[in-house]
């Protein structure tokens, strides 16, 4: 049931100075009223006010609050909706929330004040998991990647390619509709043809801009390789201890692992596991080699790291020649010895300023990629790519000169992918996965 009122503490469950219930639903100022000494409902929308809240059984006073009132339609929800400002210790936030449940609301699932949100029209889908990324962004750039979806980024992606592809349609249709016209049926096969072929430019061009928005969203896979005692576990450490922060923040990651990530200005990179190539020290230089080789199978970033004390040797020649169609940087250790042309280091002595100069440097231009407007997630992108094969098999169709009716159906599911990724025509269950991973009170 839609009507029923929802609440949850909707701000992090630790001591802090100020925590919010908030409740949402058609009986949310009734409720609000029955556990605090002022009244609401006479009050204008978007306006705060000053009060207790009181247990209406015992008549304890639980806490001195600020009260938010926000009139349907015009909420966040669409619903009526209450925000009660309580002192942000646990125990008072949990009390003020019992009293709320205890009176006529009910628990709010995750992410529910937004699916409501959704449900009332208030915001497409992509918006709804742009909250959720903002939530979860952890670095300026995916919050900015949020902020933007958060403004309708995406829907001004979606709006040019199904207006075009309505247009198509539209003119299928024409053709279904008035057969008899064998005029129109071949002026309009012959016109339909390049607008597909525009319009799955359009997507294509969609599909670049997201991989390459998905590449900075999720970080760059990045290798570092080198022969043994070059000082690639120096390196890996003093790289990490750029970033302390991350570190401690990935589950079983250690100082001692060899995985971890680096937030750089732009992007994060990845450092994946080579421990295979470190512990091959007691073993033959080749296997070296071969781990290495499968390293850069996955690695869409390699460091290829050298020990600048030492003139390049056969072995340093071969990792050269095996990264060289990857994109990589070519770092010399060990600069306290002795300097070479290009990127020097000092790994032990953690003085890695030219290398993460030259990382940022690479990663520059990134910068703007998050400015304009793209998909978002694996769901859309996942979409997009349903719409343009959709889109294709109705090209095939029309120069194979099919029956129209077989190629309306094609364009219909190209429609359909694409109304999906603004959840215009989504299915519950999708819906409630969705929404099930938004923090509680979202
Ligand atoms: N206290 C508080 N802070 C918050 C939220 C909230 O719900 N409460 N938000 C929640 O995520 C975010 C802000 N997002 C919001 C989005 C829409 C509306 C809202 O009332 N919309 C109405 C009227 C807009 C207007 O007056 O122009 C509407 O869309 O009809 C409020 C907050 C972040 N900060
Ligand atoms: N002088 C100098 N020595 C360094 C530097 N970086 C690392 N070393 C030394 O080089 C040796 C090897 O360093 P590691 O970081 O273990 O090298 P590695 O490449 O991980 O070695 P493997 O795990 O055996 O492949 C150690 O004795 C380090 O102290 C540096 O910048 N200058
Ligand atoms: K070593």
């Amino acid at each position: 049931m839609l009507n029923d009122s929802i609440a949850a503490i909707s701000t992090a469950l630790q001591q802090g100075a100020i925590s919010i219930v908030r409740i949402s639903g058609d009986e949310a100022f009734d409720i609000a009223e029955r556990i605090l000494t002022i009244s609401i409902k006479d009050k204008p929308t978007h306006t705060i006010h000053y009060g207790f809240v009181v247990d209406p059984l015992s008549g304890d006073s639980v806490d001195e609050v600020m009260v938010s009132v926000f009139k349907a339609p015009k909420t966040f929800t669409g619903e009526n909706m209450v925000e009660i400002n309580c002192h942000g210790g646990t125990y008072v936030t949990k009390e003020v929330l019992r009293l709320c449940l205890e009176n006529g609301a009910r628990m709010a699932n995750r992410g529910e004040f937004s699916q409501r949100a959704f449900l009332n029209g208030k915001m497409d889908l992509t918006k709804a998991e742009a909250i959720h990324d903002m939530v979860m962004a952890m670095d300026k750039n995916n919050a900015r990647m949020a902020a933007n979806a958060l403004q309708g980024s995406v829907r001004k992606v979606m709006d040019p390619l199904l207006e075009k592809l309505l247009d198509i349609i539209a003119n299928i249709e024409v053709n279904i509709d008035y057969p008899e016209y064998d005029d129109v049926e071949m002026l309009s096969v012959e016109t339909v043809i390049p607008k597909c072929k525009s319009l799955l430019k359009d997507m294509d061009e969609v599909l670049r801009k997201a991989n390459s928005g998905k590449v900075l969203k999720e970080g760059i896979k990045t290798a570092i390789i080198g022969k043994p005692n070059v000082g690639k576990s120096s390196l890996l450490n003093a790289l990490l201890e750029e970033d302390k922060a991350i570190v401690s923040d990935i589950e079983g990651t250690t100082r001692d692992m060899v995985e971890g990530s680096v937030r750089l200005d732009n992007v994060t990179l990845h450092l994946i596991d080579t421990a295979g190539i470190r512990n091959s020290e007691d073993v033959i230089e080749k296997i070296g080699i071969e781990k290495s080789k499968q390293i850069l199978e996955e690695a869409e970033l390699v460091i290829v790291l050298f020990d600048g004390s030492q003139p390049l040797d056969n072995l340093d020649k071969e990792l050269l020649s095996i990264t060289e169609d990857k994109d990589r940087l070519l770092v010399y250790n060990k600069k306290d010895i002795k300097r070479y042309e290009g990127i020097n280091i000092s790994a032990k002595d953690e003085d890695i300023d030219e290398l993460m100069n030259a990382l940022n440097k690479k990663y520059d231009e990134y910068h703007e990629a998050y400015q304009v407007p793209m998909l978002q997630n694996e769901r859309q992108l996942a979409l997009m790519q349903n719409a343009r094969q959709a889109l294709i098999r109705a090209v095939d169709a029309l120069e194979a000169e099919m029956e129209l009716d077989l190629v309306t159906i094609d364009l219909q599911s190209a429609y359909y992918a694409l109304k999906e990724i603004l959840g215009e025509v989504s299915k519950d269950d999708l819906l409630d996965t969705l929404f099930s991973k938004f923090c509680l009170g979202k």
